[in-house]
């Protein structure tokens, strides 16, 4: 039976981000995710996971001048100190929080010097990797599609299972975005047949497509890939990042059929 982690930066914004914790648990919801924590104190936000049972089982690490639109920066040659502090930054918020898992943003690149790019980006998660695995966290790279985030440097899974397989550290792993994926190369039974049992995919989102907002609606069929992902043992989480079209609990009907209880 497939886990939900409610994504807070995209459910819930009819609440103050504090109070999206109490709204993911009244809905039946386990786990949170989101963007990114630091604008809060860790302290209150360990507060409000424990007030309300919840588990946080991913973040994003700090990903540059988000506010300026840059959208990560691991892969921007230059900036290697700046994403050092940042994972120390995310560590710090993972062991308060009992975070598990951070996402690393790779950032959006110009046409060209790609094999520049790519070296910055290796060395860059090869370091962020040692680091983690030394707080027990898994760095995470998320393939992205280029209609949401124009020159985002990292678009395919294939590159991400490359990069994994390259830095060779057993605790860098590919968030498996399906909403991404579809939009960027379909064919998402192959692809979840293909890379979940390599154990290289650490956490997979969803949402409808093409207009990023519950699942239930648009091209994807989410009974059968939910099938297919129990029926390849995924155990880990499935964070339900979408734009709830009209409030976020009454959006929520699409995942009654995999619930075991009274939701
Ligand atoms: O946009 C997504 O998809 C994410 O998972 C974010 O972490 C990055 O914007
Ligand atoms: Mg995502």
């Amino acid at each position: 039976m497939p886990r939900f982690a409610a994504n807070l930066s995209m459910m819930y914004t009819e609440h103050d981000f504090l109070d999206r914790f109490a709204a993911a648990a009244a809905d039946g919801f386990e786990a949170v995710e989101y963007l990114f924590p630091y604008a809060y104190d860790a302290a209150e936000l360990r507060r409000r996971l424990d007030d309300h049972g919840l588990r946080q089982v991913l973040f994003n690490a700090p990903p540059g001048a988000w506010e300026s639109g840059e959208r990560g920066i691991a892969a921007l040659p230059g900036r290697e100190a700046e994403v050092r502090s940042g994972i120390g930054r995310a560590l710090e918020y993972a062991a308060e929080l009992g975070c598990p898992r951070v996402h690393v943003m790779a950032g959006l690149v110009g046409p060209g010097d790609s094999a520049k790019h790519r070296d910055t980006y290796l060395a860059n998660l090869t370091r962020a990797a040692e680091r983690a695995a030394a707080a027990g966290v898994d760095i995470l790279i998320e393939p992205i599609n280029g209609r949401d985030m124009p020159g985002y440097f990292l678009n395919r899974q294939s590159e991400a299972h490359t990069v994994v397989r390259e830095v060779g550290a057993p605790n860098l792993k590919v968030q498996l975005d399906l909403y991404h994926c579809q939009i960027v190369e379909g064919d998402l039974t192959t692809t979840l047949r293909r890379d979940l049992p390599t154990g290289r995919v650490g956490h997979l989102q969803i949402a409808g497509v093409p207009d990023r907002h519950e699942p239930d609606r648009g091209e994807l069929d989410i009974r059968h890939l939910f099938g297919v992902i129990d029926d390849l043992g995924f155990d880990g989480w499935i964070g339900c990042e979408y734009i709830p079209r009209a409030g976020t609990s009454e959006g929520l009907g699409w995942r009654h059929d995999y619930r075991g209880d009274n939701a």
